[in-house]
């Protein structure tokens, strides 16, 4: 009945109900040459892309963005980091795709990160950490305000109309 169910909402198209996230490739991931790779691994894992810019961070965007981390000792050198290069934004949508995009970045930290993460993959200290990715439904829903207008958001639908992308 969950088959069911889902048939329904994607055949009367509601993409309400599609979980989105915010990514950002941080300004070291730029300079790595990371971008192209990134995108493919949320490709090919089978999310849609539905918002990317590149820009420059204010501060005032990152102090609100990172306003949970404002009394951490390591707070001023975040917002250095951060907007000391560009950043590669980007609105995902997918089934559940939170929790799974926090599963293909890894730990803050990337020496805990596992292999096979992008963390893991390519990066050693936790202030160069590459990527950023929501970690909760509604934080996700916060950034997304935060980084992009609505009308920078596109609604796409796949042709064949079906999960045959998901
Ligand atoms: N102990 C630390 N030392 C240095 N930098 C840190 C440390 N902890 C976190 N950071 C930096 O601050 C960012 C935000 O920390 P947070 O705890 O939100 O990690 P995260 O949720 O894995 O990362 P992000 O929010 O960027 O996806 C980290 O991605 C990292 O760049
Ligand atoms: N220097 C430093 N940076 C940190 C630390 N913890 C987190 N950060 C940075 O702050 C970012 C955001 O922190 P958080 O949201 O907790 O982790 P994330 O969601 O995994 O990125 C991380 O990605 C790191 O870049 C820390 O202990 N020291
Ligand atoms: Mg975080």
């Amino acid at each position: 009945s969950i088959l069911i169910m889902q048939y329904i909402l994607s055949s009367i198209g509601a993409h309400g109900t599609q979980e989105r996230t915010l990514i950002a490739v941080k300004p070291d991931g730029v300079q790595k040459r990371l971008v192209g790779e990134i995108i493919k691994r949320f490709e090919q894992r089978g999310f849609k892309l539905v918002g990317m810019k590149l820009l420059q961070a204010s501060e005032e965007l990152l102090a609100k963005h990172y306003h949970d981390l404002k009394t951490k000792s390591f707070y001023s050198s975040l917002i250095d980091y951060m907007s000391s290069g560009p950043v590669v934004a980007m609105v995902w949508e997918g089934s559940n795709v939170v929790k799974t995009s926090r599963a293909m970045v890894g730990e803050t930290n990337p020496l805990d990160a596992r292999p096979g993460t992008i963390r893991g993959d390519f990066s050693v200290d936790i202030c160069r950490n590459v990527i950023h990715a929501s970690d909760s439904v509604d934080g996700a829903q916060r950034e997304i305000g935060l980084w992009f207008q609505s009308n920078e958001l596109v609604d796409w639908e796949s042709c064949l109309h079906s999960n045959t992308y998901q």
